[in-house]
């Protein structure tokens, strides 16, 4: 919400503008006087404060610069230009701000800057000078309390931001300054957005909203430190990238604008740490969805009503988080009264799409053929993601993650282990964790992948020693 300052009519502007023009001009030439008088250089600043104020005694003098009063709130609601250029306005703040306000929630990693009032911001767009000014005033406000028939006074503050510029700008500022000025905040916003991981239930009490807790997501992982098959990493990310980008192709086929992964894989090969990788990298709200605490399908509509925009809704272990075709086909009456197959299925096929943008859904799964075939069928996820054994690539990713090294003669040993062994990223994983020492680390794994390729050896033999005895019996 703007207000612009009332403002005189061309002539009248005129007139005094010259009458302004020609005192200005006085006052330079009384200065320079002054100033060769006492032999002392009077500086820039202060003389424009001083032709100012004296040329205010010349009366109501006109101004070419206008003035957009930018409030804190908009009636009872808040003013979204004013928060926008409040965020703008933090990352302008030069050297020449005598006052700035500091503060930190515990929960935040930085601070939040911003300028304190009565100070002023210079800003240039596309050759206009711009400057903000924070403002700031109080009123005292009567309450009246109706119990005990007292009144109070109360000091109530109304902070407004005013924008000043050359008139001949107005239309430029309106239709152009200003939307990059907000456009430009959501980028702050997102640039500064902190991950949070929401899950049922209200776990430390930190924050909720409707049935689920949450807290901030600090898992580590990023696409950099996963290793993973790299021609996949490459695709998931472009697709992940195409995805955030399309909302109006998506308006246009009229989809719903969500994405869908299944990620399959054994246990340790980095299902989990890649959907915290996605999140990191979108900057997404995870909402963890526990499918085994839900008994209705309206239940799980309700809850995904509730989730917000920009998110990654998880079910871990589809496979075994719910029997939901057991459910569906035991129940007398497979509708909302029970959580059912179809529930599901309607709302990863977007039915749900009235509750919201820009979701992705993930299901993670270590068995991918138990899962019920209406699931994996082609269309229904868009993506199926394979998370494999550990490969000689993805050794060298984890090797340098967690030792910081690119080479090392023990490698090539490594990696022939690697080829022979099925061994998950977790495990070796764990193995490198051991030691910071590069050399003992890599000579623990090799002792590590040398034991477990003799167990597996011993347990071939032994599956091949009873298939001869049973075919012994046999015979
Ligand atoms: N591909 C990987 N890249 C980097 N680290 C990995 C990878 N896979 C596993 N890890 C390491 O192993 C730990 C366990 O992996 P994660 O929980 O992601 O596996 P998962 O596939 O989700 O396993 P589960 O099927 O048991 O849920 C991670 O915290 C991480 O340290
Ligand atoms: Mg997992």
């Amino acid at each position: 919400m703007f207000s612009i300052t009332s403002m005189p009519s061309t002539t009248s502007v005129l007139s005094t503008y010259t009458t302004f023009s020609a005192a200005a001009m006085l006052i330079r030439t009384v200065i320079s006087e002054v100033q060769t008088m006492v032999g002392q250089f009077i500086p820039q600043k202060l003389q424009d404060k001083i032709i100012a104020t004296l040329a205010g005694l010349f009366g109501n003098l006109p101004n070419s610069q206008m003035t957009l009063i930018i409030d804190e709130n908009n009636g009872l609601s808040i003013n979204e230009v004013y928060q926008a250029s409040e965020l703008y306005l933090s990352t302008r703040i030069t050297a020449s701000i005598d006052q700035l306000k500091v503060s930190k929630s515990p929960r935040q990693n930085n601070f939040s800057v911003t300028i304190n009032k009565g100070e002023k911001i210079t800003d240039e767009f596309e050759g206009i000078q711009l400057r903000w000014e924070f403002c700031c005033s109080e009123t005292k406000q009567a309450n009246m309390d109706y119990e005990s028939y007292c009144s109070s006074t109360e000091v109530v503050e109304h902070k407004s931001i005013q924008l000043s510029f050359h008139k001949q700008y107005r239309e430029k500022v309106l239709e152009t300054y200003l939307p990059y000025v907000v456009q430009r905040s959501k980028a702050i916003k997102e640039e500064n957005k902190v991950v949070r991981l929401h899950a049922l239930g209200n776990f430390g009490g930190e924050c909720s909203i409707g049935p689920w807790g949450s807290v901030i997501f600090e898992h580590p992982s990023t696409f950099d430190t996963l290793a993973m098959d790299p021609m996949l990493k490459k695709e998931l990310i472009a697709d992940l990238d195409r995805f955030v980008k399309r909302k109006e192709f998506y308006g246009r086929v009229g989809k719903a604008w969500k994405r869908g992964y299944l990620l399959y894989g054994p246990p340790g090969t980095g299902k989990s740490s890649l959907i915290a990788a996605m999140a990191n990298y979108l900057k997404f709200d995870i909402y963890d969805l526990e499918l085994t605490y839900l008994h209705s399908n309206s239940e799980l509509r309700r809850l995904l009503v509730s989730t917000a925009n920009r998110s990654i809704i998880v079910i871990e272990d589809i496979d075994c988080s719910i029997e939901l075709k057991d459910r569906q086909v035991r129940g007398t009456n497979p509708s909302d009264s029970q959580l059912t197959l179809s529930g599901l299925l309607n709302f990863i096929d977007g039915l749900w799409s009235s509750c919201g943008d820009e979701r992705i859904i993930v299901f993670t799964t270590n068995y991918k053929d138990k899962l019920d075939p209406a699931l994996v069928r082609p269309g229904r996820m868009d993506m199926h993601v394979h998370m494999s054994y550990c490969t000689p690539c993805g050794f060298k990713t984890l090797a340098h993650n967690y030792l910081k090294v690119k080479t090392h003669h023990l490698f090539n040993e490594i990696e022939t282990f690697i080829k022979e062994v099925d061994t998950t990223p977790a495990e070796i994983a764990e193995e490198l964790m051991k030691s910071e020492d590069t050399d003992v680390a890599l000579e623990g794994l090799i002792a590590f992948l040398r034991k477990k390729k003799e167990m597996n050896c011993n347990a071939e033999a032994n599956v091949e020693e009873t298939i001869e005895n049973n075919e012994l019996k046999e015979e």
